[in-house]
């Protein structure tokens, strides 16, 4: 019998929305027990709407993963927020993840009133709890549970899997019957290449400082298999002659650690050996230009739909 012939079987679409650096991805990741979204300590990793999918006995939710909600500086931070806005639309919920660890301030003021005029129920899912007291955990979820009406205010810590299983099991509840849309072998809806590409951003990200991480984007060219082993071909995008010298870093180290990490976590993602070749190329200011956006896969137009 199939997953969703079984009675009770429930599914839905949640939109996972917040400020950047909320911990956004990272609950996702907790949620779906591995990692298929990239994690930095540094904002605005996500620009895309990833859709991650979870499937259980008692039935599979479509979690939308946003690009965190700030004040947009360039088109691709106006592609971002304007994909994590719209993506309200037609979701059964949201869970406003929310960084308890920093004090209330006008973005979450912002991302709260996103979710207000959206119409959708929201969950509160209050993270990063690891690092604050049970004192402050109390004092915050009055001061939220009086600003705004949540479904349900959950503390958790999404890196350290706190109170994450009861969130699941809030999230499961508020679903309705419904059918399977992606069959259970399905996590990710996003091609082999982009989350290659991902990866390599990630590590990019990580090993490198202030505008740089996010100057860069990653496309991978080329992947083919060859007797044994994957080659992958991607090009890293920099919008500026000096920040290709810091990719690249002195003698090429930045480069290599880069394609070092990054090639042993591919090779886990796609069970093979790999043989990773990473380029820099300058393209000034792409963050900017709608050509270069569009070439990229990221389209204001696709939004609006
Ligand atoms: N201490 C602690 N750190 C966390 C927790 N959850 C996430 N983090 C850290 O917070 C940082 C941001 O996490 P992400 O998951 O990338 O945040 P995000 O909301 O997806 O970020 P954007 O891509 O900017 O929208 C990373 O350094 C995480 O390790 C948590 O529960 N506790």
């Amino acid at each position: 019998m199939n997953k969703q012939d079984k009675k009770g079987f429930r599914s839905g679409f949640v939109a996972v929305i917040g400020r950047p650096n909320a911990g956004k991805s990272t609950l996702l990741n907790t949620l779906l027990g591995q990692k298929v979204l990239i994690i930095s300590d540094k904002p605005q990793a996500t620009r895309n709407r990833i859709r991650c999918i979870l499937t259980e006995e008692r039935g599979q939710i479509i979690f939308f993963d946003t690009p965190g909600i700030h004040k947009p500086k360039h088109r691709l931070g106006e592609y971002m927020v304007a994909a994590a806005k719209s993506t309200l639309q037609g979701v059964d919920f949201a869970i406003c993840v929310v960084d308890a660890s920093v004090p209330f301030g006008s973005g979450d003021e912002y991302v709260l009133q996103v979710i207000k005029d959206s119409g959708v129920p929201c969950i509160l899912a209050l993270n990063k709890i690891d690092l604050i007291s049970k004192d402050q955990l109390l004092e915050k979820i009055a001061g939220f549970a009086k600003i705004a009406d949540f479904k349900e205010i959950v503390p958790i810590s999404a890196l350290q899997s706190e109170n994450t299983i009861k969130l699941m099991d809030l999230i499961f509840e508020a679903l309705l019957p419904g059918p399977m849309y992606f069959p259970d072998d399905v996590v990710i809806d996003q091609p082999e290449k982009f989350v290659v590409a991902e990866l390599i951003r990630e590590k990019l990200m990580n090993l490198t400082r202030e505008e740089v991480p996010h100057s860069v984007a990653v496309v991978v060219d080329k992947m083919e298999e060859k007797k044994s082993l994957i080659k992958i071909e991607a090009v890293i995008l920099v919008e500026r002659d000096s920040q290709k010298g810091i990719v690249i870093g002195k003698e090429g180290n930045v480069l290599k650690e880069v394609g070092r990490l990054a090639r042993e976590e591919i090779e886990t993602l796609l069970g093979s050996k790999v043989f990773l070749e990473l380029w820099v190329k300058v393209k000034k200011d792409w963050r900017n230009q709608n050509n270069q956006l569009r070439d990229l896969g990221y389209n204001l137009k696709d939004l609006k739909e």
